[in-house]
């Protein structure tokens, strides 16, 4: 059984798969398979994992999903296939969303790491500080409310969620108008960044893959990447 049929819902034929929005999961670490699992639960979504540059064609989206950005970036940065086809799915704007470590690798520039910046994508004019809240031990879950600038077009206005924060970044500087942001929290008494968005690109700090709620997957399958679909 191939990589990819592993992961296929049991009603998909030829027929319905291409009718289905196709969305890959950067799958080389960390929580790619809730991300595929909570998409795969949706009827129009076939998700599968990416792990190399073949995987990245005939796409309509991609997840880069929390984990380790340095591990990641390494990853990425020595398989130059691969490389080159996520800097083309960047270049021709295909929506990608990333969560934690996938915020960090959509990023231009982090801070804060122990390690030097690891490869990034620098498809948001975003710089990111990791690890903010603190290590691993310092987890939490808060309840957020989405900005005015989250726009609900085809989906019910989520009015608040609940965000899980693992050694989660937050997104420190903001380079360019083009940048909204969806989400804060109040962190030691500072308004700190959790979600962005710059044209086709998401950045998540929390884990939306962790929740029992599905809301955030939905609401970029159908606003983000339903409408962009070929
Ligand atoms: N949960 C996560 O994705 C953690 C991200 C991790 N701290 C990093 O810098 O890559």
């Amino acid at each position: 059984m191939s990589s990819a049929s592993m992961f296929t819902s049991s009603s998909g034929n030829c027929d319905s798969l291409s009718a289905k929005v196709r969305i890959g999961v950067l799958a080389l670490q960390g929580a790619f398979i809730e991300h595929i699992n909570i998409l795969n639960s949706f009827d129009h979504v076939f998700s599968f994992p990416v792990k190399t540059g073949a995987d990245c064609e005939n796409i309509d989206g991609l997840v880069l999903p929390g984990g380790e950005s340095t591990t990641m970036g390494r990853l990425i940065g020595i398989d130059t296939d691969l490389k080159e086809n996520l800097e083309s799915l960047v270049a021709r704007g295909v929506p990608m969303w990333g969560t934690c470590a996938g915020m960090i690798l959509l990023s231009k520039k982090s801070h804060g790491g122990k390690f030097p910046d690891p490869y990034l994508l620098r498809a948001m004019d975003i710089e990111v500080t990791r690890n903010y809240f603190g290590p691993q031990t310092m987890s939490f879950t808060t309840t957020i409310h989405p900005t005015d600038f989250m726009k609900f077009e085809t989906t019910k206005r989520m009015e608040a969620f609940d965000a899980t924060f693992i050694r989660a970044p937050i997104a420190s500087s903001i380079g360019s108008e083009d940048v909204r942001v969806l989400a804060t929290t109040v962190h030691e008494e500072n308004e700190v960044i959790v979600a962005v968005e710059q044209g086709p690109f998401l950045g998540t700090s929390f884990h939306p893959e962790l929740t029992v709620d599905d809301s955030w997957h939905k609401w970029w399958v159908n606003e983000r990447v339903l409408p962009t679909k070929k």
